[in-house]
């Protein structure tokens, strides 16, 4: 394997100074960036920094104003959505977008529907069963096993997200991207859904938005501090909360 495989297989998505206007305002300044394979990856920032920006231009939400994204050693600078999906990467936004009808099982097939067209047409029998055994073994991982046949709209804030993640991961993500996946939960569901992350990083790269920085300091592998649209700072978890510039931008800041 030659040294810029290597790199390639370590790196899975990498920035190139990307920015991001929204008209002549500047939400995001030249962020360079690494994210390793394996490795839960925590950006976090204090209100209005630029996190959910870059989040969008990491999922492909956005195309940057300026530099490039790669996934896994490809340049896909503006490349559609469902192109990055295609390749590998998943999202959860802040806002739900679960089916409220529909059961939890119903809403987990429903994701994985969304993917029929890779199964083979000819076998439809065998592709029903795949379908319905692979829902099942998702709802096991993200923890609903148990609450499988209730409609989702019954469920609990912290399920309901974790629903969602069990939709997201239908198309069997490399890399998963969670914008504040503990928004508005209890410190008992922000608990979960942490437990929850860390499951999930042991089989598939996670990369996780979030302005609660304590929340993440115990499961990040590395952690990049957004201020003002610019990366401030970035390290293990040590090291940015040892970072003096980190430390006066959360000073005063009520801690959670
Ligand atoms: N579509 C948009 N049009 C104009 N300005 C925007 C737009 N989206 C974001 N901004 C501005 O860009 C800046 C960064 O916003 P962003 O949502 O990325 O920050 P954030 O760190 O995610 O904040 P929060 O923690 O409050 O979600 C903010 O000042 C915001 O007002």
């Amino acid at each position: 394997m030659s040294a810029a495989e290597r790199q390639t297989e370590e790196i899975i998505l990498r920035t190139r100074g990307v920015g991001k206007t929204f008209g002549k305002f500047v939400a995001l300044n030249n962020i360079s960036a690494e994210f390793s394979r394996g490795a839960i990856t925590s950006i976090i920032g204090p209100n209005g920094a630029g996190k959910s920006t870059y989040f969008n231009l990491l999922c492909g939400a956005f195309a940057p104003t300026k530099g490039s994204v790669e996934f896994e050693g490809k340049d896909v600078t503006g490349l559609p959505q469902h192109r990055f999906a295609h390749m590998g990467i998943a999202k959860s936004f802040q806002i739900t977008s679960v089916f409220p009808q529909l059961t939890t099982r119903e809403n987990i097939r429903v994701g994985l529907q969304a993917l029929v067209s890779r199964y083979d047409i000819w076998r439809p029998r065998a592709r029903l069963t795949e379908l319905v055994e692979r829902a099942d073994e998702l709802l096991a991982l993200v923890g609903l096993w148990e609450s499988r046949e209730r409609a989702a709209k019954t469920l609990a804030h912290g399920e309901q997200r974790a629903l969602e993640i069990g939709m997201a991961l239908a198309s069997q993500p490399r890399l998963l991207l969670l914008d504040e996946p503990t928004a508005g939960m209890s410190p008992e569901e922000t608990r979960t859904m942490m437990d929850l992350i860390v499951k999930l990083a042991k089989e598939r790269t996670v990369i996780l938005v979030e302005h609660k920085m304590k929340l993440v300091l115990g499961i990040s592998d590395r952690i990049l501090v957004l201020h003002h649209g610019e990366l401030l700072a970035e390290g293990t978890p040590q090291e940015v909360r040892q970072n003096e510039a980190v430390k006066r931008v959360y000073l005063g800041q009520r801690e959670h």
